[in-house]
């Protein structure tokens, strides 16, 4: 198979028919031997693991939030099919990290054009849990997390579990071992960064590389928080707003907390962890370019 496409119907609450009709013309314009596949919330992964397996699709591309991609990467990671994403979600993180400025049509005529591509690595946490961009404990998992239960949703619910997190901006405590050093830390949220920016732009670390074999382990104390937000309003300026994160780079690392923690990766909640096992598995997807 040429292309299989598949689309987030209900991602960042955008309607995407009108880019499916689009997409629709253009690979029957030419010829393309071609499926969509519109996730449903249920058994994602199987069927589209399955669909992979089957057809050996040459391009995968994938129109969602950053945890649509998310869902997949087991699966392209071992059939190392070529990857476009095109961003249509909330908060969309990898599409600032990968400066995908372009409309999603588009995007989408770019990457049936090319044949260029470029190598990111994975984290996988635990053994078991793939990280592609931005995972963490503490505040803004807890924030990700309350959101998540509520049933509205929106940029209001959004800000009313910032602020009372905010307000209720609890410290933990954990070890962190790296091949190097053992750090005794404290913090209001630890953030394992395989790329660098939040979905809002906002860069937590200066230094991660998607691709260089390495990650980056960024502690944010309470008085730091503050600065997350200011750094909302001047993301342009990313040196002077995060030099007071304290980052820590590594191959492979241990965390253990005094305490469970919840955990977010790539903005889905996946529960609470005592001990998390961290290493990269260098350039494991091929994103085209
Ligand atoms: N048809 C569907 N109905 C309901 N949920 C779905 C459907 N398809 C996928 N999902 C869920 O969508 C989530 C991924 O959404 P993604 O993060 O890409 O978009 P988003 O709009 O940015 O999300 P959010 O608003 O939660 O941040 C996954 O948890 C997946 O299970």
């Amino acid at each position: 198979m040429d292309v299989l496409l598949i689309v987030n119907p209900i991602s960042g609450d955008k309607n995407k028919s009108n880019f499916l009709k689009f997409a629709g013309q253009i690979m029957s314009e030419h010829k393309l031997d071609s499926h969509v596949y519109k996730t449903t919330g249920k058994d994602d992964f199987k069927e589209v693991e399955q669909l992979i397996k089957t057809k050996s699709p040459h391009k995968v591309i994938v129109v969602g939030g950053d945890g649509t991609l998310n869902m997949f990467l087991d699966i392209f990671k071992l059939e190392g099919s070529l990857i476009g994403y095109i961003p249509m979600g909330s908060a969309n993180g990898m599409a600032e990290e990968f400066d995908l400025i372009d409309s999603p049509k588009q995007l989408f005529e770019n990457y049936l054009a090319s044949e260029n591509y470029f190598e990111v690595d994975l984290l996988l946490l635990n053994q078991k849990h793939l990280l592609l961009h931005l995972g963490d404990l503490g505040a803004n998992a807890n924030l990700v997390g309350n959101y998540e239960k509520d049933k509205s949703r929106g940029l209001l619910t959004y800000a009313k579990h910032f602020w009372s997190e905010f307000i209720n901006l609890k410290g933990f405590e954990f070890e962190i071992e790296t091949e190097e050093n053992t750090y005794e830390r404290k913090g209001v949220m630890l953030a394992i960064c395989n790329g660098r920016k939040f979905g809002t732009g906002i860069p937590l670390n200066t230094i991660g590389k998607m691709n260089d074999g390495l990650f980056e382990l960024v502690i944010v104390k309470a008085v730091d928080f503050s600065d997350l937000i200011k750094a909302t309003y001047s993301k342009f300026d990313e040196d002077y707003e995060i030099q007071n994160f304290e980052t820590i780079q590594a191959k492979s690392a241990q965390i253990k907390l005094h305490k469970p923690n919840l955990l977010q990766i790539d903005g889905e909640i996946i529960d609470q962890f005592d001990k998390i096992q961290i290493d990269v598995l260098p350039k494991a997807l091929k994103f085209i370019k």
